[in-house]
């Protein structure tokens, strides 16, 4: 069976998701587009033979599509996935599943009344390679309890319409989701230092800005946040266990020997650092579509890192350190 995917939002990351699906993902085909640009949409749609539909309602509602890509901004999220938790249709959210907690809670209610899990959270780093294998050795408990983390999330550049929020919501997320996977805890409490200021961007964001979570367990974890790091897409992640360390290597595959050096290359942006995770994250989402079946994120790790992030937030404007509050894990997602 090929899934006959709908997808809302093909912007930057739905495109290359419609590219990965129709290159080198089986069993899936984008049949239908929406977009609130409809020029995007019929140029989108005309490009891959698919139809183009005039708001994201009447994609979802139709025969012809069996599942739903989101790919629109984060809070356009929340309305088109209640809408396919409402036509009873799969649907493939991109983070954030909602910027805020409040949101997704309504998601997680929605979805349980439904009876089924029906919405995977496109929290790619799960399916990374490096960090499956982090996980891992990390779980075998051959270097002992984990006790901190060191992370840092570093972008060239962001566009205009990033807002000062966006780094803890829209890009902190990313190490919040890996590290509850990781660590296989949630966390507790939030706090932000902020560092001096680069000059070569924005007035209204502070960044970096490292932002310090607690778990349950007490591990600390650190993660800054520089999205105008001007070099490159730097994902860098360090485990301290009580025997050993674990870190992320270097992602390149060739290194260069010459008369200038000895050089390696430095990924642009998250298609080129996950373009492997990507790939396996939707090819899982596909396969299980057509099995009937569920595959990664659900609602409940959309929430709980909404949670996270609404205290980093928070810690962003307050000074100092905020709880993180958190309803108990329904039953439904255990
Ligand atoms: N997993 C990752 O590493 C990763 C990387 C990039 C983006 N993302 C996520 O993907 C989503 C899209 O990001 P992007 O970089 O592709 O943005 P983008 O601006 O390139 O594309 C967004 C598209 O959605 C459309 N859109 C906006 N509101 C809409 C609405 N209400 N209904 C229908 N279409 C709407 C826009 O016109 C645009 O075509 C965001 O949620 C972002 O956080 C994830
Ligand atoms: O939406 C993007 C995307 O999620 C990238 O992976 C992240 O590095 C950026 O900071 C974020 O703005």
């Amino acid at each position: 069976m090929t899934v006959r995917i709908g997808m809302i939002g093909p912007g930057g990351m739905g495109q290359a998701h419609i590219d990965r699906i129709h290159s080198v993902i089986a069993g899936g085909r984008v049949v239908a587009v929406s977009d609130v640009d409809e020029v995007r949409a019929k140029e989108v749609a005309g490009r891959i033979g698919a139809t183009a539909h005039p708001d994201s309602a009447s994609l979802i509602g139709s025969d012809d599509v069996d599942a739903v890509m989101i790919c629109s901004y984060g809070p356009a999220h929340e309305v088109d996935v209640l809408a396919a938790i409402a036509a009873g249709k799969p649907v493939f959210c991109e983070k954030p599943l909602t910027p805020t907690a409040e949101a997704a809670l309504r998601i997680m209610e929605a979805e349980q009344a439904g009876g089924r899990r029906l919405v995977t959270v496109g929290f790619m780093r799960r399916f990374d390679r490096s960090y499956r294998q982090m996980k891992a050795l990390l779980d075998s408990g051959e270097l002992g309890e984990t006790l901190m983390v060191h992370c840092a999330h570093r972008n060239p550049t962001v566009p205009d319409h990033y807002t000062w929020d966006m780094a803890i919501n829209d890009t902190a997320i990313h190490e919040v989701d890996t590290m509850r996977w990781l660590l296989g805890e949630e966390f507790v409490s939030a706090r932000v230092d902020k560092p001096k200021k680069t000059s070569l961007r924005f007035e209204h964001l502070q960044d970096p800005l490292v932002l310090i979570l607690e778990t349950e367990s007490g591990v600390r974890v650190d993660d800054e946040i520089f999205v105008n790091c001007q070099f490159g897409y730097d994902i860098r992640c360090e485990a301290v266990a009580e025997k050993g360390t674990v870190s992320l290597a270097d992602q390149n595959a060739i290194e260069v020997r010459d008369g200038s050096g000895h050089r390696n290359s430095i990924a642009r942006d998250h298609n080129d650092r996950f373009w492997g995770a990507f790939v396996t994250e939707v090819q899982e989402w596909i396969s299980a579509v057509s099995r009937g079946e569920h595959t990664g994120s659900t609602s409940w790790d959309g929430y709980a890192a909404a949670c996270v992030c609404d205290a980093g937030v928070k810690a962003l404007t307050d000074d100092g350190v905020v709880k993180v509050e958190m309803i108990a894990k329904p039953a439904f997602y255990a």
